[in-house]
């Protein structure tokens, strides 16, 4: 990173005169039918190292690009440095400077590849063996509850990066679960999650895992603490609680504070960012709902990732590509948002994740130097599986004025190939589809033929598209664990080379602490009318309704 701002590289400036000069001019269909290789030249194959089996296949022809784009966006990522900055991450470098921290997500899937000098990096070995000890274990009933029946029900406990990345990996991996070993996830401190989700366990064989890198978070302390007490409301002794709390955390002082046993403790370490964790012992409950060597392969497909996104040259590096065409969009074209959508139920979460993954890490204004960025930064993620978003946003996508940016992600082959694969065909017609309609869209003259001469003009233009709205497509054979691992490492390092791009810290969050700071200071103030001080008249006048209706 040379810590200049972004606008200031030369290839940034090139690339506007580029946007300037084209930006009207560049239109998809023209680009296909004069380059009949367009397809070939904007297509990569990716192909793990280690396992040839896992495989992604990216399109990014239909994307408002031509070669020179794609060059001048290459010379960018030179001039950033980013290069260099992943070199530092993968070398723990504190590159994470506002704490002062390392980056090792990579550190927790390494299997011996890279050589990491930080602290804890060489206990990572020793926390995936307890967790494939401890989830064998409670999957073999060998682990018993407290009235020693099998533990068959699992409750996760956590919030943002302990919470997203469980679910969204154990939705995703559905087909390889334990299906007699059925997980929930409570995350929101609104009490009606916890209750709704109690209602559903029976103490004597349910383990609960509380998932804090932190163990300071009010929602997980706060939601651990009732679960606690639910928990020993039916099972009296305290000394119970061994067998049905565990804890998944760095802090392992506040860990014992609360109840739980060193033993019952899976670390990790501060260098492992929230949103990045999933692979380590935030994991826990994956490796228990899909057994521990599925989460190896989890870890083994991102791991191939790894060593893609640090070996392969820039111009067929899929992490680079992903991201530079992203800011081509987000800089140059002002897009303000990106969606994600899998055409695959499993990956309902996918856009979930990365709203955290991607929004909390480059959602900033401040560069690493300090100097307020003069260009636009993250993008707002969003998604949901296909097809249902077409019954839902595809009108604006399609239609609407807003320039959206899509990845669309689906397997070739499905899990659930009922009806002879006659729904995966049905899926897949219109993974295809949706694209190729934004991209080339519907002339007027297209439309006033299917109509006829007798149609309105307002009718006619009404059902024009005007396409040129561009997607990447990825696919790949069929979601496994090894594959869904590489699919989330490569996002994982889009975020990453943007943010050096961008000249920003994608790896602290101090955009999370001013709200929890007022939630605090008006908590102490909602019993009486007469405790609401310092606020503005709106916040006031809202507590004060509040406290209208209050009961307790
Ligand atoms: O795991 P913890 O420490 O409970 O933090 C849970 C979440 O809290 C905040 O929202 C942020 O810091 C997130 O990055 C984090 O994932």
């Amino acid at each position: 990173m040379s810590g200049r701002l972004a606008s200031e590289y030369s290839s940034w400036k090139k690339l506007q005169g580029i946007y300037d000069s084209q930006k009207s001019t560049l239109v998809l269909k023209d680009l296909f039918t004069q380059d009949p290789e367009r397809f070939a030249k904007f297509s990569k194959d990716y192909i793990s190292k280690d396992d040839p089996s896992t495989t992604l296949f990216l399109d990014y022809s239909k994307n408002l690009i031509t070669q020179e784009v794609i060059d001048t966006l290459l010379g960018l990522v030179r001039e950033a440095e980013v290069e260099s900055y992943r070199d530092k991450m993968f070398a723990g470098e504190h590159i994470n400077t506002s704490e002062d921290r390392a980056v090792l997500h990579v550190a927790l899937r390494n299997f011996n590849d890279f050589s990491i000098q930080e602290a804890g990096a060489d206990e990572v070995a020793g926390v995936l063996e307890h967790m494939k000890q401890f989830s064998n274990a409670v999957r073999s009933g060998e682990w018993k509850g407290y009235t020693g029946k099998n533990i068959t029900t699992i409750v996760n406990i956590g919030i943002g990066g302990s919470d997203l990345g469980p679910v969204m990996v154990t939705e995703a991996l559905k087909p390889y679960s334990k299906r007699d070993l059925t997980a929930h996830f409570v995350s929101n401190i609104d009490g009606t999650h916890i209750a709704e989700i109690l209602r559903l366990c029976d103490p004597e064989r349910t383990l609960f895992i509380i998932a804090s890198k932190t163990f300071t978070t009010q929602e997980t302390i706060t939601n651990a603490e009732s679960a606690r007490e639910w928990f020993l409301s039916s099972a009296g002794d305290k000394a119970h609680v061994a067998k049905h709390f565990v804890a998944l955390s760095t802090n392992t002082k506040a860990v014992t504070a609360f109840g739980i046993s060193s033993d019952n403790m899976f670390q990790f370490w501060d260098w492992v960012g929230g949103r990045y964790s999933l692979w380590s012992a935030i994991g826990l409950s994956i490796a228990l709902v899909i057994g521990y060597d599925n989460f190896e392969q989890l870890l083994k497909g991102a791991h191939g990732m790894d060593k893609h996104f640090k070996e392969t040259p820039l111009e067929n590096n899929l992490p680079v590509l992903l991201a530079i065409i992203g800011i081509w969009y987000n800089d140059f074209y002002g897009s303000q948002t990106h969606a994600l959508l899998p055409y695959d139920q499993y990956l309902h979460k996918f856009a979930d994740y990365f709203q955290q993954g991607d929004m909390e890490s480059n959602g900033k204004f401040i560069t690493k130097n300090g100097h307020r960025v003069n260009y636009e930064t993250g993008p707002i993620i969003w998604g949901a599986s296909g097809t249902n978003g077409q019954h839902s946003f595809y009108q604006l996508v399609h239609q609407g004025t807003k320039l959206i940016p899509a990845d669309f992600i689906a397997p070739a082959t499905t899990h659930n190939p009922i009806a002879h694969s006659k729904h995966h065909r049905i899926l897949l017609s219109n993974f295809f589809a949706q694209p190729e309609a934004l991209a080339f869209g519907k002339t007027e003259e297209e439309v006033r033929k299917e109509l006829g001469p007798n149609a309105s003009d307002t009718l006619v233009k009404s059902k024009v598209f005007e396409g040129n709205r561009p997607s990447n497509s990825i696919m790949f054979p069929l979601l496994t664990p090894s594959t869904l691992g590489a699919l989330i490492a490569l996002y994982e390092h889009k975020i990453f080379v943007q943010g050096v791009i961008w000249g920003i810290n994608s790896f602290d969050q101090m955009g999370v602490e001013l709200g929890k700071v007022l939630a605090k200071n008006i908590l102490a103030q909602l019993e009486k009318p007469e405790d609401v001080k310092g606020h503005d008249s709106s916040t006031t006048g809202l507590i004060h309704y509040y406290q209208k209706f209050r009961k307790e």
